[in-house]
């Protein structure tokens, strides 16, 4: 077997994928945390996350909510599907939390119903490979494709595609061989032949898979889904520039044999195609759905979902831990323990993180502000695995390297050819008709000595294929052989073939077809010893000279024989090398016989191994041992889990240590503020008192300067008021004076007045209206004497005259009315006055009162003094008032007496 053409080192590509938000997440998610906080960016691979403060991250790809199913393959995956059809193992991993949009996108779940468009990466790339293995580039080559569908549930492995009953069914459980390949067993292969044979095997494993109803999800996958295909190519290819490849390649006797047999019988009749041979290339692409990212909380797990999430979380846990150490250039570089066995998940995955395969990581975030912290988390968790280098190698084998047959008759083809190099030195020296001079092995000596030749195996008459020359090397000598990477020539248990066939360079891991193992690498061109053949066979000189162990060193070309001297000693160097020649020859016999009893006898424990494997009590012992193993890992994640727990307590203790420091020193802070608090309180009390003492010294002042200042207004109110009362005793005496006019003496006087006047006034008004009448006789006499003559003016100024006494006679007596009235009236009005001056005299009295109580009151209070102060004010105001209204007073009954007089005149 041989495994060639490495990548190198590659990075594990990462894809973001933003899912848009669905009417079920509007309903779910709280409406003010539904803002969508990551977008894509203009620069290709980036994305922005806002309000954060790393905001920027970049992926090999970013698909924003828009992007289709179509996009995401087409971009991420096409590619891939290339790699895998050369031979390469490829996987893609999607990783988010619940309902992010894993099993979506992987289509982990598609059924046939499913509209085109919505199909996920599983159904489109096994119909591009359908599509692709019956083009014309691979009309020469033979599939043939299995898929598998394994779930990690609880830590225990389960096969989705088994058949019945589960508890019947071999346990799955991992292995790893010798050269630390990982594998797995007891696991359903089921040969594919179309896309729809795919979409069926995905429906029926998606059925059995294990889903439950979260918080966020109402389907949300309770676990970590593998679904593999296999795919083992088998082309012919020809031996090489001479050779030319055949019109039709030989019937492939292997094309339908089971790939996972240790043993197959392929090609028994192998030397009947001597221009070519069939090589196998065995390539594993295993789409992985894993489980929710979430924390236990966000999906408010318990019971059985809590252990769900447990196992979930730990090997999510134990695969974030193998994404720092591998993706951590700095931790990768120094760090020899990369910790893969800490969950089933990571042994799983071995071969895809760092080790032999293409790998993608579909990172898939939700774009709601709700989501962050989980966004955030998977944003960064990618970001590491984007820093992870595999080394990618295709796995190519030859037919017949399982096969002890073509082995054997390979054996014998190498002899051939080592039989033809004789013959051709022989001929050589014929040419130069020389014979040897000394020597116990002649070049015409055609039969070797194989002292311990296999009983098969047969020396002679075997022609050398001229078409090999590129393929093969048959130099005896080169018995080291050249081994894989691993320079492990260990055979594993499920190994046939051994090593130790001269110039071939061994088949380390010859068994192939285990899902989840790689092939490891081996050349087969370029060796030292394959040049040299060459050199030999065109008489050239090898440039290297032999080492100690190989029996070649130089070998003179023909053209130097220029003297016969010269001819001897390049005959004798000849003869030399071929005795080595021989000798190795002898030597890898043995080794090969040896090496043949090793692998007959390998082959043989292993169909007893195998037997066994059938015995109940190793069926026994296996499912105790993947028991034990799920139950180990179990523990191991659940402690990882307590561990991260416990990690997160301890950072809460120490946030709330810190905290409490905080608040401690706070306290002291606070305690401090206090004292100076009451110190600035203290001062501010004595303060206060002083205020207050200098407030209460000025209100004393103040009461004693307004009490003062009362007393002296009260006392210029006294005077004043000694002088109203003056003023009013003098109105009273004029009044009871005018009185007493009235209704005494003057009364009399006056009402005789009156009368008389009033007896003159009806003099005056008869005389006036006798008057009057004879005027008006007059102007009549007048208008009848003078009614002819027309004099009109004298008429009218007679009626003018009478019509200005009439009015006078009126006016007069009105006027005496009037008087009349005004006389009861300044009657009712001096009555009033007493009646005023009385009320006056008892407000005064109550003020006097008042001042009196408010001057000897003790500390009498602000707001009393104010009251006090305030009434003062109204009552001076109500003094006032009195004192215009006795001003008023005054002056009507002044005018009234005025009047009265001048009526009485
Ligand atoms: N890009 C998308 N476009 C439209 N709908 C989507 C997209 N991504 C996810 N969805 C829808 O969102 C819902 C949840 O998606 P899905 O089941 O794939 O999430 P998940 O990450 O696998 O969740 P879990 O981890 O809980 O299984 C499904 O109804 C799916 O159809």
């Amino acid at each position: 077997m041989t495994s060639q053409g490495g990548l190198g080192t590659t990075s594990v590509q990462v894809a973001l994928r933003i899912k848009p938000l669905t009417t079920d997440d509007m309903e779910k998610l709280p409406s003010r945390f539904q803002r969508q906080v990551i977008t894509t960016s203009y620069t290709p691979g980036q994305v922005i996350v806002e309000n954060e403060k790393r905001p920027i991250f970049q992926y090999d790809y970013v698909f924003g909510p828009e992007a289709s199913q179509e996009d995401v393959y087409n971009k991420s995956v096409t590619n891939l599907l290339g790699k895998f059809l050369e031979g390469y193992n490829v996987t893609i991993l999607a990783y988010g939390q619940t309902s992010s949009g894993k099993t979506y996108t992987m289509g982990t779940s598609d059924e046939d119903s499913l509209s085109t468009e919505s199909q996920g990466i599983i159904p489109r790339t096994m119909s591009a490979l359908f599509e692709t293995i019956k083009s014309d580039q691979f009309k020469t080559s033979k599939f043939t494709i299995k898929v598998s569908f394994v779930e990690i549930h609880n830590e225990d492995l389960i096969d989705l595609l088994g058949q019945g009953e589960e508890e019947e069914r071999p346990p799955v459980t991992i292995r790893e061989d010798s050269k630390g390949n990982i594998y797995w067993t007891g696991l359903q292969e089921v040969k594919v032949n179309s896309v729809e044979d795919v979409i069926n095997n995905l429906a029926k494993g998606s059925e059995n898979r294990q889903v439950g109803f979260t918080d966020m999800n109402a389907k949300s996958s309770r676990s970590h889904a593998i679904f593999s295909v296999t795919m083992i190519q088998k082309k012919y290819v020809p031996y090489g520039p001479m050779g030319g490849p055949p019109a039709t390649p030989p019937p492939d006797t292997s094309r339908n044999v089971d790939f996972r047999s240790p043993s197959p019988k392929v090609n028994s009749n192998y030397g009947g195609y001597d221009d070519g041979e069939w090589e196998t290339i065995t390539s594993k692409f295993h789409f992985v759905d894993l489980a929710g990212s979430e924390r236990l909380k966000r999906t408010s797990a318990s019971g059985d979902r809590a252990k769900e999430g447990i196992s979930i979380n730990s090997g999510l846990l134990a695969l974030g831990n193998v994404i720092s150490a591998l993706g951590d250039p700095n931790k990768a570089r120094h760090m020899t323990h990369i910790p893969y066995r800490d969950s089933k998940l990571t042994r799983l995955l071995q071969d895809s993180l760092g080790g032999n395969a293409q790998t993608l990581m579909i990172a898939c975030v939700s774009p709601a502000e709700y989501n962050i912290s989980e966004t955030i988390s998977t944003l960064k968790y990618a970001n590491r695995a984007r820093n992870i280098k595999n080394t990618a190698l295709v796995n190519k084998e030859e037919s017949g390297w399982n096969d002890v047959a073509h082995l054997q008759g390979l054996v014998i083809k190498l002899r051939t050819e080592v039989a033809s190099l004789k013959s051709l030195v022989a001929s050589n020296n014929n040419n130069n008709q020389r014979r040897p001079s000394s020597g116990t092995i002649s070049p015409g000596r055609v039969t070797p000595t194989t002292p311990t030749t296999p009983t098969n195996i047969h020396t002679n008459g075997i022609r050398l294929p001229s078409s090999r020359s590129n393929s093969v090397t048959a130099l005896p000598g080169r018995s080291t052989p050249t081994n894989n990477n691993n320079n492990n020539s260990k055979i594993s248990g499920r190994s046939t073939p051994t090593s130790g066939i001269p110039g071939r360079s061994t088949p380390s891991t010859p068994v192939s077809g285990i899902p989840g193992r790689n092939t490891p690498t081996a050349t087969t061109t370029g060796t030292p010893g394959r040049s040299m053949y060459n050199n030999i066979v065109n008489g050239r000189e090898p440039a290297n000279r032999m080492r100690p162990g190989s029996p070649l060193t130089t070998f003179p070309h023909n053209g130097n024989l220029q003297t016969h001297k010269e001819k001897d000693k390049d005959f004798e160097a000849l003869e030399e090398q071929l005795m080595l020649l021989q000798r190795s020859y002898a030597e890898l016999s043995q080794k090969y016989a040896k090496t043949s009893a090793e692998l007959a006898m390998h082959q043989d424990n292993y169909d007893e191994m195998e037997n066994n494997r059938n015995e109940p009590q190793t069926k026994q012992y296996d499912v105790i041992i993947s028991t034990l193993e799920s139950e180990h890992a179990m523990t191991k994640a659940a402690l990882n889990l307590t561990e991260t727990i416990l990690q997160e307590k301890d950072e809460q203790i120490d946030k709330l240590e810190q905290s409490n420091k905080q608040s401690q020193s706070d306290i002291v802070d606070l305690q401090k503020q206090i004292k100076e608090v009451e110190a600035n309180l203290q001062k501010m009390v004595e303060n206060s008192n002083k205020i207050q003492q200098r407030a209460d010294n000025r209100r004393e002042n103040f009461i004693s300067e307004t009490v003062q200042l009362l007393e002296e207004r009260l006392i210029s109110k006294d005077e004043y008021i000694g002088q109203l009362e003056k003023e009013l005793k003098e109105y009273k005496a004029t009044c009871s004076e005018i009185k007493d006019r009235i209704t005494n003496t003057n009364e009399v006087e006056s009402k005789e007045q009156l009368r008389e006047e009033l007896g003159d006034r009806n003099l005056r008004i008869a005389h006036l209206e006798s008057k009057v009448n004879l005027l008006v006789d007059e102007v009549n006499k007048l208008q009848e004497m003078q009614f002819q003559e027309e004099n009109q003016s004298g008429s009218s100024n007679s009626e003018e005259i009478i019509q200005k006494l009439r009015e006078e006679i009126s006016s007069l007596r009105q006027t005496h009315l009037e008087t009349l009235k005004e006389l009861n009236g300044t009657k009712e009005k001096e009555k009033e006055c007493e009646n005023e001056n009385e009320n006056l005299k008892i407000s005064l009295e109550n003020a006097y009162s008042q001042l009196e109580r408010v001057a000897t009151a003790e500390n009498p209070p602000l707001q009393a003094f104010d009251t006090e102060q305030s009434s003062l004010l109204t009552m001076e105001a109500r003094i006032a008032e009195l004192r215009k209204e006795r001003r008023q007073t005054v002056t009507e009954i002044k005018e009234s007496k005025f009047k009265f007089q001048n009526n009485s005149t």
